[in-house]
């Protein structure tokens, strides 16, 4: 005879805890599952997407009937279990089902908190926990034009997303002095406001409400302060509170919450509680992660219990839990504690040009918490070293919080992650895991490593990472809908470039309203990459919007991290004169530079000049930006050649000069680097530059897709040609097929490795008309070059805007 397993709670944690049951016991239970709402397992997280527009009410059923009926569960839907009597294990159902129990867990999970105010049970005031909440808002929103959102912490900002997708015009009302106050801290918080204002939403902080006003229906509130607004609908997302009326009437031990221990058992035998509804060491989680981790837990402790084993199970320890905020436009992070006290110290990076905040707060050499805003790519790596207590006593401070701006190369965090490092918070799973389900079943979808290992089976938010380790470890592109642009659009950047030259789109915002953009004025991720594709569509008549470029380039100079800039003077092949050297020195002299330094990329980079002075530093340098901060031609290296060396069989100085000359100022999906060195000792190390030319007798190799970063990739051998004619030609047609092929921010190396060099090979050197049509391509972008320098010392009004002016937003 099977043991009877009844669940009381058909929602995210009980399923999930049921699932787990299954797979380490498929035969051993007969499982009865009770649950109050009306449909089958439903991921409540996406109801956010549902009210954006972003996904329908099917798309989020987690476990259709088939799976109830495919696993032999007997599923009560739309029927609360409304007494337990734990003396004879059986439970009754308000349909008057009786089912008697050997096994009982409670997944009764939360209700919304509705504040207790009068008018509060007027129509068109709900919360917003379920299908049906949703489905009201979206009809609402038919009828009515205003919404008031009633708390500005994760929900409340999500739900107020949702209605201003609706076309509602949305105010949302918070208590604290600033936003997502258990999430954030003040300056975040500020940041994220300022973000939600551009996207159309009005805020109302430090406001109590104290009335809702209306007749039948709700047509106002009344606040503390006496101030009265006008609505037409009010959503409470003022926080949850368990539901636990039921474990209260069985007589369980409660807290806040049905007390349990590490193994999920509540104060009578044989009865369990997961999920919201459990208090396990004084924490009653709301979020996903925690209650997947004690369905797991307690599917393992009730299975070894079924043998009759002692427990083996080393139990629940609780988590540490981390948040997105699932907005358009908008990443944020946060995770453990990141409140500053007098104990701990933090590192923080505050870039006010381009809208990142990160905060890492650390006690005792650990890391406690942080806070992302901005730019939220370096917290799987900072979650692990928090959930593993890292003594970080050894780590460079800069290696915790790296930026471009440091050196270092970011534009793959998934692939210099660790093998441990957890890719799916929502349900723990790690880099590794993924990797060889990959690799062990053949796995080429995101569907299918959903399906084996349950990364991105919540959230979503690790979707993009997924399909990148897939891509990684086959070689070969996810086949899976195209992971959009950013989260203002449903876009993909081939779908973004295919649309601008269909439908002949010439301007960023035209752009956004013709596709539909979710925010107003996109994000730091669209905004630069619209620019580019714009540009590189109709480089004659586009013109380049500096407010859509990164700081760096926008003020043509790299910010340091004391707030002061670096200028670096082009130096054609690394090659420079007593003249130059001079004018250099005394630019030093007469601007106090306290740093000069010869770069990687040979040539002499002032550090330390104040931003009001970067003119005027231009001005008397009177040489060409070096662009040592754009997504263009950085520099060509080269080595001595045979002018000098007794090993050189080529002119590689000459070349290196010729081709920088030709490339300066390009614009490139990412930074370019190249490199000639004239033999195979390759002094100027072309082997890792995105284009490296190596001298051979008689001729030269030319290698593409090098990377001397984070990355370290060999370049591969492109093709090896006679003349520098040969070269320049095939450097023009394997740019312009890469600036015209490529996503915006990617690297040759990772271009190469997505495309494979032989399908480039063949457009670049086979396919002769589309060589001929690439060269011409690049030729026509490079007429368009002017030196950004030069343009701004000449022009009185360009000088005024980016160096008077405080236009430094991104989203301005
Ligand atoms: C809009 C929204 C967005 C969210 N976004 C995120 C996010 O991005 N990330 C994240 O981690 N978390 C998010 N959450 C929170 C997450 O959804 C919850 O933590 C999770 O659903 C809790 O799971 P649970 O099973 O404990 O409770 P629930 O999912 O609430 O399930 C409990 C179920 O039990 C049923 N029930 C109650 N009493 C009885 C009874 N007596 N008999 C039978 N059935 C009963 C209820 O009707 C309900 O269906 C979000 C929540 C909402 C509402
Ligand atoms: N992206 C996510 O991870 C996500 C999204 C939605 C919901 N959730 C989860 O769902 C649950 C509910 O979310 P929530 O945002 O309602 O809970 P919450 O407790 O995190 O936030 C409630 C907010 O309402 C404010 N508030 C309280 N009383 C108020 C009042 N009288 N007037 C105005 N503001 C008031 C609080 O200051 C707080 O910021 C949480 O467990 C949350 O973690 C998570
Ligand atoms: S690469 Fe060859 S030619 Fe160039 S400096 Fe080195 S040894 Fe000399
Ligand atoms: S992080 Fe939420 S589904 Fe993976």
């Amino acid at each position: 005879m099977k043991e009877k397993l009844v669940l009381i709670g058909n929602g995210m944690a009980g399923i999930r805890t049921i699932e787990e049951i299954i797979k380490l016991e498929p035969n051993r239970f007969e499982i009865t599952v009770f649950g109050e709402e009306p449909q089958p397992n439903y991921n409540r997280i996406l109801l956010s997407s549902v009210l954006q527009g972003d996904a329908g009410v099917n798309d989020i059923i987690l476990n259709d009937y088939k799976w109830y009926e495919e696993n032999q569960i007997q599923l009560y839907t739309g029927d609360p279990v409304v007494s337990v009597d734990s003396k004879s294990q059986i439970v009754k159902s308000a349909n008057g089902i009786h089912q008697s129990y050997d096994h009982l867990i409670f997944a009764t999970g939360s209700n919304a908190f509705m504040l207790p105010l009068p008018g509060a049970d007027k129509e068109g005031v709900i919360a917003f926990r379920n299908i049906k909440d949703c489905e009201t808002m979206i009809e609402t929103a038919k009828k009515y034009k205003r919404a008031v959102v009633i708390g500005g912490g994760l929900l409340g900002l999500e739900a107020a997303r949702g209605l201003l997708n609706l076309k509602m015009e949305v105010e949302v009302i918070h208590l604290q002095d600033f936003l997502m106050e258990r999430q954030l801290d003040r300056t975040a918080a500020k940041m994220l406001q300022e973000e939600l204002e551009n996207q159309g939403m009005r805020f109302h902080l430090n406001k109590q409400t104290e009335k809702l006003l209306g007749g039948k229906r709700v047509e106002g509130l009344l606040f503390k302060d006496g101030t009265k607004l006008e609505t037409d609908l009010v959503v409470m997302a003022v926080g949850i509170k368990p539901n636990i009326q039921l474990a209260q009437k069985t007589g369980l031990e409660i807290g806040r919450a049905i007390q349990v221990n590490d193994k999920l058992e509540t104060s009578q035998p044989n009865v369990y509680a997961v999920g919201e509804c459990a208090e396990h060491r004084g924490v009653v989680y709301g979020l996903v992660a925690p209650l997947y981790e004690q369905g797991k837990v307690l599917a393992a402790h009730i299975c070894e219990q079924s043998k009759e084993q002692t427990s083996q199970t080393p139990g629940y320890k609780g988590s540490v839990v981390y948040t997105q905020l699932k907005v358009a436009g908008v990443d944020v992070f946060s995770a453990g504690n990141f409140i500053d006290t007098e104990n701990t110290k933090s590192i923080r990076v505050h870039d006010e040009f381009d809208r990142i905040y990160k905060k890492v707060v650390i006690q005792d050499n650990r890391i406690l918490g942080c806070v992302l805003f901005g730019d939220t790519s370096d917290s799987p790596r900072i979650l692990s070293m928090l959930r593993s207590k890292e003594d970080i006593s050894k780590l460079n401070k800069v290696a915790i919080l790296p930026s471009e701006q440091m050196g270092a190369e970011k534009e793959s965090a998934v692939a210099s992650m660790l093998d441990s490092e957890t890719i799916c918070g929502c349900n723990g799973v790690s880099k590794g895991d993924i990797v060889s389900a990959i690799n062990e079943l053949g796995l080429k979808t995101v569907r299918e490593v959903t399906q084996c290992t349950n990364a991105a089976r919540s959230c979503g938010g690790c979707k993009p990472q997924v399909q990148e380790l897939i891509e990684l470890t086959t070689g070969e592109e996810a086949n899976v809908a195209k992971e959009p642009m950013c989260t203002c659009t449903h876009y993909s950047h081939e779908e973004v470039v295919a649309n601008i030259r269909e439908l002949g789109l010439t301007f960023i915002h035209e752009v956004m309203n013709v596709l539909n953009w979710k925010s107003k004025d996109g994000c730091s991720k669209c905004r630069p990459a619209l620019n580019y594709y714009l540009g590189l569509i109709d480089p004659l008549n586009y013109e380049d919007d500096s407010h859509s470029r990164f700081v760096n380039e926008r003020l043509h100079a790299n910010i340091q991290n004391d707030g002061t800039f670096s200028v670096v003077p082009r130096m054609y092949g690394g090659v420079t004169d007593s003249a130059q050297l001079r004018k250099i020195a005394d630019v030093a002299d007469r601007f106090n530079v306290p740093l000069l330094k010869v770069t990687g990329g040979q040539r002499i980079d002032l550090l330390g000049i104040n931003k009001e002075d970067l003119p005027k530093v231009w001005k008397e340098l009177d040489m060409r930006s070096g662009y040592a901060y754009g997504k263009t031609l950085r520099t060509v290296k080269t080595c001595v050649g045979e002018n000098f060396c007794r090993f050189g069989t080529q002119d590689s100085i000459g070349l290196g000069i010729l081709i920088e000359k030709k490339y300066e100022g390009l614009n490139t999906p990412h930074k370019v680097k190249m490199a000639v060195s004239a033999c195979p000792r390759n002094c100027a190390e072309s082997g890792i530059k995105d284009v490296g030319i190596v001298g051979v007798e008689g001729a030269w190799e030319i290698y593409v897709a090098g990377n001397g970063g984070v990355d370290l990739r060999k370049g591969d051998l492109l093709c090896k040609v006679q003349t520098s004619e040969e070269v320049i030609n095939t450097i023009s047609a394997f740019l312009q097929y890469y600036r015209e092929q490529a996503k915006y921010l990617e690297r040759t190396s990772h271009w190469v490795e997505r495309v494979g060099l032989d399908s480039i090979k063949k457009v670049v050197l086979e396919d002769h008309e589309e060589r001929v049509a690439l060269i011409e391509r690049m030729d026509i972008a490079l007429s368009t070059y002017q030196d950004p320098w030069e343009e701004l010392v000449n022009s009185e009004e360009k000088k005024e805007k980016l160096f008077k002016t405080n236009l430094v937003n991104l989203n301005s």
